[in-house]
């Protein structure tokens, strides 16, 4: 089964006057996971799609929704995979790919039939993100041995992390889709710290590996006006182009980052010194 929602994009000045339920019901997306469906968020923002895959009994086939207007998922669009689960299986028009735990596949524009399973022994659970594509690029998996590994942060500023870029262009081609995971380490709890924002692409994190009974305080909104959503596990956040995106967990986690846009430039950032965030 395939369930479906949209999301509009705002402006900033609307943000001011949204209070918790507003701001829940405009960026955060959760229900990712439920057994045998595929549960889709369309948004405004770059027209992004935010989605969660869980195949139990069955495999689950990526079909088109009526946004879309078009016969196939991935006719006009490209698709970036994250298993955060068990071993599973992605089909992409006949040809099948296992993911493990943390690995990513990128699906180019074009591809007609996408399927998802679950390996013997485990839980899949695929976490997507698609955008727009003008061009078909080959389908390619990327797992942990591909990425690009960046260390970030310090101890003392309660930061430490493991920045993991899978989906991002000197690995795959992509017409626009950045994807990748970043995991603080134990003791560490401060994600995107310096804060940034690019006006150039939005983004969405999908926090997941949250230790259970804890919870995450995102931030967002623009620098000098802030607001939180309390997050917990398995759920993701929209991330508007004029919005930081960073969090405080009340223990250690991961994330996945995911970016649409103007560029594929992962430095392109503005960073916002955190003495005057606001
Ligand atoms: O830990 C971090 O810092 C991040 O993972 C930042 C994201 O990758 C990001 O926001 C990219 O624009
Ligand atoms: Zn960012």
């Amino acid at each position: 089964m395939t369930n479906y929602s949209f999301r509009y994009a705002i402006s900033p000045k609307d943000l001011k006057r949204y209070d918790t339920i507003d701001l829940r019901n405009e960026f955060l997306v959760h229900d990712l996971f439920v057994k045998d469906s595929i549960q889709l968020t369309y948004s405004m923002y770059d027209r992004f799609i935010v989605g969660g895959i869980m195949p139990v009994d069955q495999s689950l086939k990526l079909e088109t929704i009526p946004y879309l207007k078009s016969e196939n998922f991935l006719d006009r669009r490209e698709l970036g995979i994250i298993n955060v689960g068990g071993k599973g299986k992605v089909t992409v028009d006949g040809i099948e790919y296992v993911l493990n735990k943390k690995e990513a596949l990128y699906v180019g524009q074009g591809c007609k039939e996408v399927v998802f399973s679950t390996a013997k022994g485990g839980q899949a659970l695929f976490y997507i993100n698609s955008a727009p594509a003008h061009k078909k690029f080959p389908t390619k998996q990327v797992s942990q041995k591909d990425a690009e590994i960046i260390q970030l942060g310090e101890e003392k500023y309660a930061n430490k992390r493991v920045l993991n870029k899978l989906i991002v262009n000197s690995i795959v081609e992509t017409c626009q889709l950045q994807m990748g995971l970043t995991e603080l380490l134990p003791g560490n709890v401060w994600n995107t710290m310096p804060a940034h924002t690019h006006n150039r692409r939005m983004e969405a994190y999908f926090y997941f590996d949250l230790e259970a009974g804890q919870t995450i305080s995102h931030f967002m909104g623009e620098p000098q006006n802030t607001r939180h959503i309390f997050m917990q596990n398995n759920q993701a956040v929209l991330s508007p182009e004029w919005s930081i995106h960073s969090g405080a967990g009340t223990s250690n986690y991961s994330f996945i980052w995911g970016m649409a846009g103007e560029n594929l430039d992962y430095s392109d950032m503005d960073i916002c010194p955190p003495n005057e965030l606001k």
